[in-house]
Order: C-alpha cells, then structure tokens, then sequence
C-alpha cells in the first residue's frame, strides 16, 4: 500500500497543530531544515508520540567523514528516513551505509524543482534530467542505500532498475505548482511507481488539510 508524507515545511507552533490535527491518519511525518532548526528533536518525539513515521529530510551532501557522523545522529534519534544528495557521490554514499542500521537512506537523485536546463554543464553525458536520475538511481542500488527520492517522471523506470524504496515529491491536487518543476498527481506517481508521495503545501495550506488528506488516501485506496 503506498504511503503519504507530509511535509512539514512550517513553524513550530503551525507544525504541532497540522500534526495534532492529522494524527489520526497513517501519515509519514516530514520534518527538513527549518523546522529542525527550530524545534530540534523535540518535533521527532512529538511525532513518534502519536505513533508515526518520521522522515528527516536533512539531504546531506558533504565529505563521507561528515556524512558518516551525521548518519549516526540520526539513527541515535531513531528516525524513519533519511535523505542525502546522491550527487554526493559512491564514497559518501558508501560511508552513510557504514552508519546506517535501521534508518532507510534516501538518496535525492535530482530535485524536482529542477528541470531540463540544469543539464547544461553535463549535456553531453546525460542527454535529459531523466538519464541523469537513472545513472544516480542505479549509483544508489549499487553501494546499498534502501531508496530514491526521484520525480514521477523517471519513477516507473527506476524501480523496474533498482526495485528500491521510491519517494517521490512534486506531487499535486492544486493547479499551484510553485517551484516545482517536475509535478505529477498523487494517482499518476503511484500507478508509476511511488511507495511514498510526499505533499507539503496542497495539504497544510489548504483550509482544510485533514479533507486533502482523506481525499488522496481515498484515491491511493487506503
Ligand atoms: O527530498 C525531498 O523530500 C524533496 C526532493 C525533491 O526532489 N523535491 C522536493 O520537493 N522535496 C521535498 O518535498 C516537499 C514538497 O513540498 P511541496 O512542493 O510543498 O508539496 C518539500 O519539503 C521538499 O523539500
């Protein structure tokens, strides 16, 4: 049965509210900078008090030492999922899985804010954004992450590949796309292939988030 993240790109206070108001449904909670910054672990415990997943989405993209350091911060705080930029490279990547026991690394193969002109300065290895997702897709399966963050438009090919964890953001109900570049309904990824559409502010600017919510679960056949 796919899942729905929400992502918590809020304050503090309209975060606790957003999650009080949909712990009653089987959500993954997203928590990434700001929030983090903000609420620190706290945020994590309040989400794991009402017995859901936590998603951290640090996307971590450094030296493999850091990397490594980081991981295991984050599988002391006993998060769900944990994102880091594939683009990173196999030696960082590498280092993450040393630390990793229980967390699922996520690896962001290429943001869906961005879109066919950021391929300018790699053009002649990677004709389309969608190559290049796949070559770091098959990068990620190959020195042991447990899935992708990709967009609905290479999904399908990526798990036929890889038959890894897939999450896919970029996810709209609204005709508001915002900076998303890459975006696709919550039926379109899933009938390619997303185990996890993560959905941020169709939801939690929505008058009435709890409606959204059961609306896409609704079509996701929950
Ligand atoms: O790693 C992510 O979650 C992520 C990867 C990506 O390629 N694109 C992307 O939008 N995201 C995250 O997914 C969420 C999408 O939010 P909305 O565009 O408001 O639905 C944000 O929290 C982003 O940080």
């Amino acid at each position: 049965m796919p899942k729905l993240c929400v992502a918590l790109d809020l304050d503090r206070e309209e975060a606790y509210r957003l999650i009080e108001s949909l712990s009653g449904y089987p959500l993954v909670f997203k928590i990434g900078p700001k929030l983090f910054l903000e609420a620190g672990r706290e945020v994590i415990e309040v989400v794991k008090g009402y017995g859901r997943e936590v998603f951290l989405d640090m996307k971590f993209h450094d030296i493999p030492n850091t990397v490594k350091l980081a991981v295991e911060e984050a599988e002391k705080l006993g998060v769900d999922y944990l994102t880091l930029h594939t683009l990173g490279g196999r030696e960082m990547l590498e280092s993450a899985v040393s630390a990793r026991r229980k967390t699922n690394l996520l690896g962001v193969t290429i943001l869906t804010s961005q879109g066919e002109e950021y391929l300018d300065f790699i053009k002649t290895r990677f004709p389309s954004v969608k190559e290049l997702a796949l070559y770091l897709a098959d990068i990620a399966k190959d020195v042991g992450l447990d899935g992708v963050v990709c967009s609905a438009q290479e999904v399908y090919e990526i798990k036929r590949r890889t038959g890894l964890l897939t999450v896919v953001p970029g996810i709209r109900v609204s005709g508001d796309y915002g900076d998303q570049k890459r975006v696709f309904t919550p039926n379109k990824a899933v009938s390619e292939g997303a185990d996890i559409i993560v959905m941020g502010r169709d939801i939690y600017r929505s008058a009435d988030p709890g409606k959204v919510v059961e609306r896409v679960l609704e079509s996701l056949g929950e």
